[in-house]
């Protein structure tokens, strides 16, 4: 048997040239990746024939970049601070609504319908009308939260006995939250709910003290048989998946209070400044996108791994992944045309120290590439300095270790660190909007549309077909 020739590929970091710099809080270290200054000088030629800035300015003013769907795509709008931001008037309006809502119900003032303060809220929404808030959530609540967020997703009734058997209907606001108002889980999820506050004795106009609806839908609360004053709006020109920054945020805004959701939106809008005006070699979205586009169109680097070794950023995994997946899951061009080579990467991860005894053997020594995105706060959010000093040292150690392979096999990975100062509100917000501008970008690289997901809606007309054969029952 004769071996396949192996070639040693080159670090970044060894040749001349910045491979870590910081903004916004975020350093960001791409030296462990598998190319060299002038492939990277070549990438970023290729971004500007390619028109990268152009494209995301264009996004970001507006225009109708999502071209199946014949939308714009505003998450952008959602977080900026300025006036003159498309639709500024409305998203102002919605926010108001929904900041107003959250004061009153922190504060009491607002009520269920025997007269409680509200303890509990139950989101039932499924992707992105789930992924966003949880993400926010898990990283910022309290060890006792005074209001405690249950996310109800799939129509799986374990999780929905394992919600309702630990709270009290009568201090419980549910939010239904689905952008198109058609999902059939979130749907069949809320009728059920519904069944269960009826039971519990809050019928008829009682309902309206303890559901609202987070919806781009208009006739959403007139589906539930809600007043309209029950929904929280949101627009076709903002995916699911970029969604958090609104109306669906609404369970953060009440849960963790508006200050903290101001403080992410505000991070958020950092990151977008960052990368609207930072030239392309000091540009972290577009050094990333152009990074894992050259992993996966050169390297056959065809998976996505991103380890954040702090348990706030757990669920932030889950999000990256419908994020990047779902918008860079493509086999055609926006022309209609089917893409030659590859496009996004398949994207898993999960708590970088839990991982180490997981699925780190498999990373050391499989025969698999991977690119691996490790995250940490230089700051930590407790007490334990020692806890956090071996963390740390375990995060900085493994980005070592994940790039010192065998050199004899023709496997390897890259690593890309990404150090946070302290996780605030404002820099999950800035994390968060890297990643989105990296996920956009790499939709303008491969010349696919990012926002879309034809794919996932004929997964639901079938799913609807087998509900209705009869030999399924
Ligand atoms: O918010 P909804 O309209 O209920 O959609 C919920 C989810 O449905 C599908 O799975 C889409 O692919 C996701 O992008 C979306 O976030």
């Amino acid at each position: 048997m004769s071996s396949s020739p192996v070639t040693v590929l080159p670090f970044l970091r060894d040749g001349d040239g910045v491979v870590s710099f910081e903004d916004c809080g975020i350093r960001l270290d791409f030296g462990r990746q598998r190319l060299t200054m002038s492939d990277l000088n070549r990438l970023i030629s290729f971004a500007e024939d390619r028109k990268l800035m152009e494209n995301f300015l264009s996004m970001m003013n507006g225009n109708l970049v999502n071209r199946t769907e014949n939308r714009a795509a505003l998450h952008t709008a959602l977080r900026s601070q300025t006036a003159n931001a498309p639709h500024y008037q409305e998203i102002n309006q919605a926010k108001q609504k929904m900041f107003l809502f959250a004061k009153k119900i922190r504060s009491g003032e607002l009520k269920g319908c025997k007269g409680d303060s509200f303890t509990d809220i139950i989101n039932i929404g499924i992707g992105g009308s789930e992924v966003g808030p949880k993400a926010l959530y898990h990283a910022f609540h309290e060890v006792n939260p005074k209001i405690q967020i249950h996310f109800l997703s799939s129509v799986d009734g374990i999780i929905f006995d394992r919600i309702v058997g630990t709270v009290n209907p009568y201090k419980t606001l549910i939010i239904v939250s689905s952008k198109s108002f058609k999902t059939r889980e979130t749907l069949v999820n809320a009728a059920e709910i519904d069944k269960w506050l009826q039971e519990s004795g809050i019928k008829g106009t009682d309902r309206a003290k303890h559901i609202v609806v987070v919806s781009a839908n208009p006739k959403a609360p007139n589906i539930l048989n809600l007043p309209k004053e029950n929904l929280f709006p949101m627009w076709d020109w903002v995916g699911g998946r970029f969604s958090v920054w609104g109306s669906v945020g609404l369970p953060d805004v009440i849960a963790l209070g508006p200050e903290i959701f101001s403080e992410f939106l505000a991070g958020a809008y950092d990151m977008d400044c960052h990368v609207a005006n930072s030239p392309l070699n000091r540009n972290f979205a577009a050094l990333l996108a152009l990074i894992s586009y050259w992993n996966a169109t050169r390297l056959g680097i065809m998976l996505q791994c991103i380890l954040p070794y702090d348990e706030r950023l757990r669920m932030f995994v889950s999000w990256v992944q419908q994020l990047e997946m779902e918008s860079l899951g493509k086999s055609r061009q926006t022309n209609g045309m089917p893409v030659i080579g590859s496009t996004g990467q398949g994207v898993w991860g999960g708590h970088g120290d839990e991982s180490q005894h997981s699925f780190f053997q498999w990373l050391r020594e499989g025969t698999g590439k991977t690119s691996v995105d490790i995250i940490w706060c230089e700051k930590p959010g407790h007490n334990h300095s020692v806890l956090n000093k071996v963390l740390l040292s375990n995060a900085r150690a493994q980005a070592e270790a994940l790039v010192a392979r065998d050199p004899l096999t023709p496997y390897f990975n890259g690593v890309t660190t990404i150090a946070i100062d302290e996780l605030t509100p404002r820099r999950l917000g800035s994390l968060m909007a890297m990643y989105e501008h990296k996920t956009t970008m790499l939709g303008a690289l491969f010349g696919i549309n990012p926002f879309d997901q034809p794919g996932v809606e004929y997964g639901k007309k079938l799913s609807l077909v087998a509900e209705n054969n009869p030999h399924h029952q």
